[in-house]
């Protein structure tokens, strides 16, 4: 498995999005809407109901929706297919801080690990930085 992009951090509040990339409430498939996606991790920064109301994450599923409250330093982690068509609560108040991070199956798709790009020196002899590793 390979770390693949955009990983990004997203900051979310009752006002409306400058454009339509920002409309996170609609119904999406992370593999559709980002292409690369196998499997998406959310890391919250804030907390549900604390720092801001609405904003749950809602699994979409056919008989009953299954909800996840964010609250900083919770960690959800799903495959990035149809089988979790998913939405977000538009804000009421407050913002919402979370940080989306994804990986890949495909080598294509895969982005370099970062344990080899943050300036650290490799050893004589050892792995380019940047260089590709499966997790
Ligand atoms: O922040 C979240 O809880 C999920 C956002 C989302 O679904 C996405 O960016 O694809
Ligand atoms: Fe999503």
């Amino acid at each position: 498995m390979y770390l693949t992009k955009p990983t990004f951090f997203s900051r979310m509040n009752s006002t409306g999005a400058k454009t339509t990339h920002d409309e996170y409430w609609h119904p999406h498939v992370d593999k559709v809407t980002y292409g690369s996606f196998d499997y998406t991790s959310l890391l919250y920064l804030s907390d549900y109901s604390k720092d801001f109301g609405g904003g749950r994450f809602v699994f979409m599923d056919a008989d009953s929706n299954k909800t996840v409250e964010p609250r900083a330093g919770r960690v959800s982690f799903f495959t990035s297919g149809s089988e979790n068509l998913h939405r977000v609560e538009r804000v009421q108040w407050g913002t919402r801080f979370a940080i989306t991070i994804s990986f890949t199956c495909d080598p294509q798709h895969g982005i370099a690990d970062p344990r080899r790009s943050w300036g650290r020196r490799s050893p004589a002899g050892g792995q380019e930085p940047g260089a590709k590793q499966p997790l």
